[in-house]
């Protein structure tokens, strides 16, 4: 998908086919990833930066919120995220090609039934191929270190190297986990928005140990991810 909009805009000649600008949307779920990343942005105004609060259910209900006030062209739910150990370490980023529920469904005693399984719809969403390279070859031309893969939403953060394992072993191609994603691109997708999630990774998926991620790092690649956005998505 390129998104490039053709509309009529007014000129002292009539209505003329034109460009309009790109309204971009960017949920994060905490002040200070919004505040990294209109640091990134420089004062851009056609991107607006909301907090969604933290959790999929917040990050829904506050998306459904903004979209009901004003129209946008694209929503991206972004912020710090864990990486998947092997497929993206601390201090990269990760653009999503797939956002999925990851702990949505049902546990039973032979393991866990996602909701897919149990038949009461889809835990998967598909990201447009197209706008995933645009912005992966972007942020690679501009030096970042980056990668796309499956991001989790989940409701609780991964704590044990066994949790880890089941939920890579459950999401084929898992890269990362966050917690507002899913919330995200559901509202998005009700208003037939498209929606990405980019993630800087500030914590390997794992055993628990707040005092080992790198917050300031993450934060830090997300500003520079920002500026990158703000040229690619024109
Ligand atoms: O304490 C701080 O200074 C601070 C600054 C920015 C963000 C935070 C958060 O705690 C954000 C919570 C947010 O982070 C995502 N996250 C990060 N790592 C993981 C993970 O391993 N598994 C799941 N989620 C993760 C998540 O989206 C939270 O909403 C603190």
């Amino acid at each position: 998908m390129e998104l490039k909009l053709v509309e009529k805009v007014a000129t002292p000649h009539g209505l003329m086919p034109g460009r309009a600008e790109m309204r971009v949307l960017v949920m994060t779920a905490v002040s200070a990833e919004r505040d990294a990343i209109l640091r990134g942005l420089n004062n851009d105004t056609r991107f607006d930066v909301r907090i969604a609060g933290v959790g999929p259910v917040a990050a829904a209900v506050s998306t459904t919120k903004v979209l009901a006030t004003a129209q946008y062209d694209l929503v991206v739910s972004a912020g710090i995220g864990g990486g998947f150990t092997g497929k993206a370490g601390v201090g990269s980023l990760v653009v999503a090609n797939q956002i999925v529920a990851a702990d949505l469904g049902a546990e039973n005693p032979a393991g866990f039934c996602s909701l897919d399984q149990l038949g009461f719809g889809s835990t998967y969403i598909q990201i447009d191929a197209g706008l995933v390279k645009q912005v992966y070859e972007a942020l690679l031309l501009a030096n970042l270190p980056v990668n796309t893969g499956a991001v989790l939403t989940v409701s609780t953060v991964t704590g044990t190297a066994a949790s880890a394992q089941s939920r890579a072993a459950r999401v084929p191609g898992a890269t990362a986990e966050a917690m507002e994603g899913y919330g995200v691109a559901l509202a998005a997708l009700d208003c037939g928005i498209p929606v990405l999630e980019i993630r800087a990774i500030s914590n390997l998926v794992g055993p628990r140990d707040r005092s080992a991620w790198r917050i300031k790092e993450a934060l830090d690649v997300l500003e520079a991810a920002s500026l990158v956005l703000s040229e690619v998505l024109r």
